[in-house]
């Protein structure tokens, strides 16, 4: 078994919806960022890529490379959960917490969970998602911008040979 753990954070800018989880979420910004700004599923990124001992998620999808510019985070989770594949790991579970004082997002959390169970290729249960508030304290408390962590425990895929 391996653990992973992932943290990310995306400050605020101009927009009118945030994606989050896969879901894009309708609120008074959007999130700077190169790709579509999906902090969560960068933590999760960061998470498996941790615990295979792979580094990070900069590390695969440079922010300097065009290729990412405007990219859809959830192509980015599959191509990693390929790489957590190669290494001879499956998901165990996996647990995660968006830090945000605003937009609501418990109404969302259940789609953004059936967006990861799909990705992951793992059963329903599997994946838990979490939102707080930090209650006004720090960045995000003051509508600055959102974090995220994940948790992920990998376990060994099965081969023919066991
Ligand atoms: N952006 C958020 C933050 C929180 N929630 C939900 O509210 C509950 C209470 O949050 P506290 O920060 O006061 O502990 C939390 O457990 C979430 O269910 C939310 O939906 N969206
Ligand atoms: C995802 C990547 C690549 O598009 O860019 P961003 O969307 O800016 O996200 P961040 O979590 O800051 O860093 C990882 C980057 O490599």
């Amino acid at each position: 078994m391996r653990i992973g753990h992932g943290f990310d954070v995306h400050r605020f800018g101009e927009g009118d919806q945030l994606m989050i989880g896969g879901v894009a979420i309708p609120f008074t910004h959007g999130f700077i960022a190169h790709s579509d700004g999906d902090v969560l599923l960068h933590a999760i990124c960061d998470a498996l890529l941790g615990a295979c001992a792979l580094g990070d998620i900069g590390r695969h999808f440079p922010d300097t490379d065009p290729a990412w510019a405007g990219a859809d985070s959830r192509a980015l989770l599959r191509r990693v959960i390929g790489l957590v594949q190669d290494a001879g790991y499956r998901v165990g579970n996996l647990d995660a917490t968006v830090i945000a004082q605003a937009p609501k997002l418990a109404p969302h959390v259940a789609a953004m969970t059936a967006n990861l169970v799909a990705d992951l290729g793992v059963a329903n249960g599997a994946v838990n998602v979490k939102a707080t508030t930090t209650e006004r304290l720090g960045f995000t408390g003051r509508g600055e911008g959102i974090a995220a962590e994940a948790v992920v425990l990998l376990v060994a895929r099965e081969t023919a040979h066991g």
